[in-house]
């Protein structure tokens, strides 16, 4: 029972979902061969860099984000960047990506000054993801899900957001009824990772803390949407 208006609303988040991707000679840097923690932290950096720009422009197509006040804009993807970027790269390593891409992230990632305490929940997280088999609407929705969170902090008008991402939440789960018709509880998993994702923020704010204080540097924007530097 998705209504044509429903229908819509999720073509138009799937095509930006689709059309926004990290160009293929940027994430094809990850297979060369450098592997030092040096090397690593470089192409992680410049992985993210790239995969912000690219989520900028996904939420820029999400239908009455750019209607919202300017300033909760802002607001809204610095505080979702991380979690969206987690939902991304979670991506690769449920194969979404060419053979090979997953091995070679999970080895840079391993292997770029990430203290071990926060690999177990990263790659938790990124099993749990796994093991979902989420079809790209369910995975383009539940970024735009995340980036429409109202409770983000300096978020002026929250009901505004809420209205958005509520609209958003219907859709998502009359496609989960439909995809996964055996599963009725598919839907309710979905938002699990949700919460899951919001106690990866906290691990995240850490390892940037940890980086910083051993004097590695990130990219001009990678500080502005992070209040780093
Ligand atoms: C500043 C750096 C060191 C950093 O700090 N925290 C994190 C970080 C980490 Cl280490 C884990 C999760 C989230 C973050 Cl922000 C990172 C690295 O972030 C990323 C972000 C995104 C990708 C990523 C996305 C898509 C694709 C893709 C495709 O779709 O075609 C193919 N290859 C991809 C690679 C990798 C690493």
């Amino acid at each position: 029972e998705i209504t044509k208006e429903q229908q819509a609303l999720m073509k138009i988040i799937l095509d930006a979902y689709n059309r926004h991707q990290i160009p293929q000679d940027v994430a094809k840097k990850l297979l060369q061969d450098q592997y030092s923690a040096e090397e690593n932290f470089l192409l992680l950096t410049e992985m993210a860099t790239s995969q912000v720009q690219v989520l900028v422009e996904f939420t820029k197509n999400i239908p009455g984000f750019l209607s919202l006040d300017h300033e909760d804009q802002i607001a809204l993807l610095k505080g979702s960047a991380v979690e969206a970027m987690f939902l991304r790269s979670a991506q690769v390593f449920s194969r979404k990506m060419p053979k090979g891409h997953t091995e070679v992230l999970e080895a840079r990632i391993r292997k770029s000054g990430i203290s071990e305490e926060f690999m177990t929940p990263m790659f938790n997280f990124y099993k749990s993801i796994g093991e979902l088999h989420m079809v790209q609407e369910e995975q383009a929705l539940l970024t735009a899900i995340t980036i429409l969170t109202p409770d983000r902090p300096h978020v002026k008008d929250q009901h505004a957001v809420e209205r958005l991402q509520e609209s958003m939440l219907d859709v998502l789960r009359k496609l989960c009824a439909l995809q996964h018709p055996q599963e009725p509880q598919y839907f309710a998993r979905l938002l699990g990772r949700l919460t899951e994702l919001r106690t990866l923020n906290h691990y995240h704010t850490e390892m940037l803390t940890s980086w910083r204080m051993n004097d590695h540097k990130f990219t001009p924007l990678l500080c502005e949407i992070w209040d780093v530097q």
